[in-house]
């Protein structure tokens, strides 16, 4: 057998070099890996890893689009600071929304959606209301993907297509909850909502723990209707002749009233409703007629939301171009607020034209 070549052995023993420092460095790395591994359960490890990347992803995605975040507490405090400083001469309403919102989102596993009944005359601020626990609920407000605002004689015109609605109304809550356990769901004129889609909505309301596979538990539903505004009207009323303070008018002096009241009028939308009956809704929100003091209040705040100067003259103008009633004492507002941005409109024209 020939001698082998100084080339040769030279070659031999870097290859048995590197080979050596090949062993040493996985030797190394798997004495590393056992360390770790002995440390931490490499499991947890995973998940650790697996969560803090999927945790980054959601941050940076949500920076850039509307996320639902259900577990997010309610600023309670901003809430009210909202209520107290927009909404007027509605003390039970804000009592009883700050009360009955802060106590649901505390809540981590209620049993049942929150259901709020809004009762009350035209333009006293059911509609706003809503647009401000929106915005307190979803930073998007009513424009944000997880509120949803439904309109009787626009979503549900006609009666003869009941059977649409309920399959359409049932297809869009059930995908929406899905999608966001806390969203939201405002029912306008719920006077004018045909019996057939309040059923429709009854087994989302229940206490059920969940209806084909979604919990509805998260979700807040808010009922907007006219019915009971006589009755509440009248309670207003009858404080106001006996010479008491419109503030000493609580709730227990109006609740039941208004959910017999409303249960007994054929006109009421919920006339005779499963939701009463099966007590699905759990508070029944009145909202008192405004006052002449109050309609000063709202041109004052349409006035600053534009970016106006406070113009006292054109404030009593506005205000005492409104209709007020009873026909002798003339203290409530037949309209509310509701027309004063129009009226401002035509008063703060240029040129003098009001
Ligand atoms: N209590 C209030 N405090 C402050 N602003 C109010 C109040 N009520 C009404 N407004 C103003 O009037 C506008 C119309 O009121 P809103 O739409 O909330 O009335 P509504 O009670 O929903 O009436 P409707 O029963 O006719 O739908 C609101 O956008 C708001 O600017």
């Amino acid at each position: 057998m020939p001698a082998p070549s100084v080339a040769a052995v030279a070659g031999w023993e870097r290859g048995m070099r590197r080979a050596r420092r090949l062993v040493a460095a996985a030797v190394l790395r798997l004495l590393l890996a056992a360390h770790v591994a002995a440390a931490f359960d490499p499991v947890s490890v995973g998940l650790v890893i697996g969560a803090a990347s999927a945790l980054t992803g959601y941050l940076s995605y949500c920076r850039f689009a509307e996320c639902c975040r259900e577990e997010q507490p309610l600023n309670a405090s901003a809430l009210k600071l909202d209520l107290e400083e927009k909404l007027f001469g509605q003390h039970l309403a804000t009592e009883v929304i700050l009360k009955a919102l802060t106590g649901f989102k505390n809540n981590k596993n209620p049993k049942k959606p929150l259901t709020l009944s809004l009762h009350g005359w035209a333009g006293t601020g059911k509609n706003f209301v809503s647009q401000i626990v929106a915005e307190n609920l979803h930073s998007k407000g009513l424009k944000s993907k997880f509120v949803h605002l439904f309109v009787s004689t626009l979503h549900f015109p006609h009666e003869q297509q009941i059977k649409l609605y309920q399959d359409q109304l049932q297809k869009w809550i059930r995908g929406n909850v899905s999608a966001c356990a806390s969203s939201l769901f405002i029912f306008d004129e719920m006077d004018k909502l045909h019996p057939g889609v309040i059923d429709a909505i009854k087994p989302f309301l229940d206490y059920y723990e969940q209806v084909d596979g979604v919990s509805y538990r998260k979700a807040i539903f808010i009922f907007l209707s006219n019915a009971g505004g006589d009755l509440i009207t009248k309670t207003a009323l009858d404080f106001w002749r006996a010479g008491r303070k419109r503030e000493d008018i609580e709730l227990k002096d109006l609740e039941h009233v208004l959910s017999v009241g409303v249960f007994n009028n054929k006109h009421s939308g919920l006339w005779h409703s499963s939701l009463i009956e099966r007590n699905l809704i759990d508070y029944f929100i009145p909202f008192l007629p405004l006052e002449y003091r109050h309609v000063k209040m709202c041109v004052r705040a349409e006035m600053r939301a534009r970016g106006s100067a406070i113009d006292e003259d054109i404030v009593t103008m506005v205000a005492e171009e409104m209709t007020f009633f009873p026909k002798d004492e003339k203290i409530y507002s037949d309209k509310g607020c509701k027309t004063v941005q129009s009226r401002l409109d035509f008063h703060e024209a240029p040129n003098g034209a009001g």
